[in-house]
């Protein structure tokens, strides 16, 4: 009898006390508290702290991160100079894998041996800290460069997630605005071992460094299973063009049987928990921007794949059209994600580093049956054989 569970589905890795997602009651707590609360209360600097120390900051706590962070805002001369480099039709994320590569190598230069590549607590700390800091102009930059425009200077006097929008789009925005972009970054920020997390913590678990595990786990991160749904929604959305096309729409695609990106997951199969505050938070852009026809169309397709599949929205189906209202080119959704990611990767990082084993799990063999190379005949003599025939008798 089999035991694999394809897709390590249902299977507990580890424990963890970064976050717990309880698809019972629907709810998601990062370090005890609901991410509903935090996203209505809290800059994402704080959640940031948060998960990497366990708490929410004291205020003194808040101002000197707050200091380490902005002055660590800048993009980095040689970061653009590489970014520089890359096909503008690369995709954005990339853009950012590239960077936060180029980070790694030139921060852990002089380290030598891997046996020195983990680093201390401390280390790692900084590290999180440098990545959580830099990767907003990394991804504004990415927007910015396929629009044939120039970096915009960081602003030490605004957010987070104010600052991460003045570097993109080079003007203030609404209170409005950034505040529905400061909750999309704290309900992306964490969400236990999904693939990307668990990616960075199978590298973490071998003894290598945070920025491997970083890059990895962006490359987890890509895929339209994953975080790459939220650029796949927006794609969607432009296929079908509005509301009244839906019916349509999904008689074919449910006819191809393609998958309806920005619903389903592995773990809530009743609704995500994230998606009525995101929802929210896209009722508020689409007021803001006086655009109900971006409301019908994602209530449509909602409605009408709910009744026919019972399968429910996850977080990327409202964070997809809020941030095409914001004004993100529909490829930069998943650095965006990344950036908010990069806070629930690290916490994890530190967390397996803390209390290691390797993570290696078994396999079941299913290929040939044992055979031995004595018959075999190499490709290319096969060939010369089928050409000359008569040496073949
Ligand atoms: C932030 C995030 O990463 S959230 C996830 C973002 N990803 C997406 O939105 C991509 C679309 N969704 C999916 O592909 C899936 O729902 C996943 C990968 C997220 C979860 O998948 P799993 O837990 O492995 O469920 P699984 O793929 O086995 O689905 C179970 C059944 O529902 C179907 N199903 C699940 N999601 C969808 C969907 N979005 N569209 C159509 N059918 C779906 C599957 O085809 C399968 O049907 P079957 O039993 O007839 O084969
Ligand atoms: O938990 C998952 O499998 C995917 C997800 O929603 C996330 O990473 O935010």
């Amino acid at each position: 009898m089999s035991d694999v569970k394809k897709g390590l589905a249902g299977v507990v890795a580890d424990v963890t006390a970064v976050s717990k997602v309880d698809p019972e009651t629907n709810t998601l707590l990062y370090r005890g508290y609901p991410v509903q609360e935090l996203a209505a209360t809290q800059p994402f600097e704080s959640v940031a702290y948060l998960l990497w120390h366990g708490e929410l900051p004291a205020a003194g706590q808040l101002d000197e991160q707050r200091a380490a962070e902005r002055a660590q805002r800048a993009l980095d001369p040689d970061v653009r100079t590489l970014l520089d480099m890359l096909p503008l039709d690369a995709h954005p994320m990339d853009d950012v894998r590239t960077a936060v590569s180029l980070l790694g190598a030139r921060e852990l230069a002089g380290t030598g041996s891997v046996l020195d590549a983990s680093g201390s607590v401390e280390d790692n700390l900084r590290r999180s800290l440098t990545l959580f800091a830099a990767l907003p102009a990394i991804v504004a930059y990415g927007q910015r460069r396929r629009r044939g425009l120039e970096p915009v200077p960081a602003r030490d006097d605004l957010d987070y997630a104010a600052n991460f929008l003045w570097m993109t789009f080079g003007e203030e925005s609404d209170p409005v605005v950034v505040d529905a972009f400061n909750r999309s970054m704290i309900l992306y920020a964490e969400h236990s071992f999904n693939a990307s997390t668990f990616t960075a913590r199978v590298v973490t678990s071998t003894l290598s460094d945070l920025y491997s595990a970083v890059v990895a786990a962006i490359g987890a991160l890509k895929g339209p299973l994953h975080g790459g749904a939220n650029e796949a929604v927006m794609r969607v959305f432009d296929e079908i063009g509005d509301a009244s096309q839906v019916p349509a729409w999904l008689d074919t695609a449910l006819a191809q049987k393609r998958k309806i990106m920005g619903f389903g997951h592995r773990v809530y199969k009743r609704g995500d928990s994230r998606v009525p505050t995101m929802k929210t938070a896209l009722d508020s852009l689409v007021a803001h921007y006086d655009r109900p026809d971006v409301l019908e169309l994602y209530s449509a397709l909602e409605s009408e794949f709910v009744a026919r599949k019972g399968i429910y929205p996850n977080l990327d189906y409202p964070s997809g059209p809020a941030y095409n209202l914001i004004g993100f080119d529909t490829a930069t959704f998943t650095p965006l994600f990344v950036a908010a990611r990069v806070t629930g990767w690290t916490a994890h990082i530190l967390e397996q580093a803390a209390s290691n084993a390797l993570i290696r799990p078994m396999s079941q063999y299913d290929g040939a049956a044992e055979r031995h190379v004595d018959g075999y005949v190499p490709l290319a003599d096969e060939l010369a054989i089928a050409e000359r025939p008569e040496e073949a008798e």
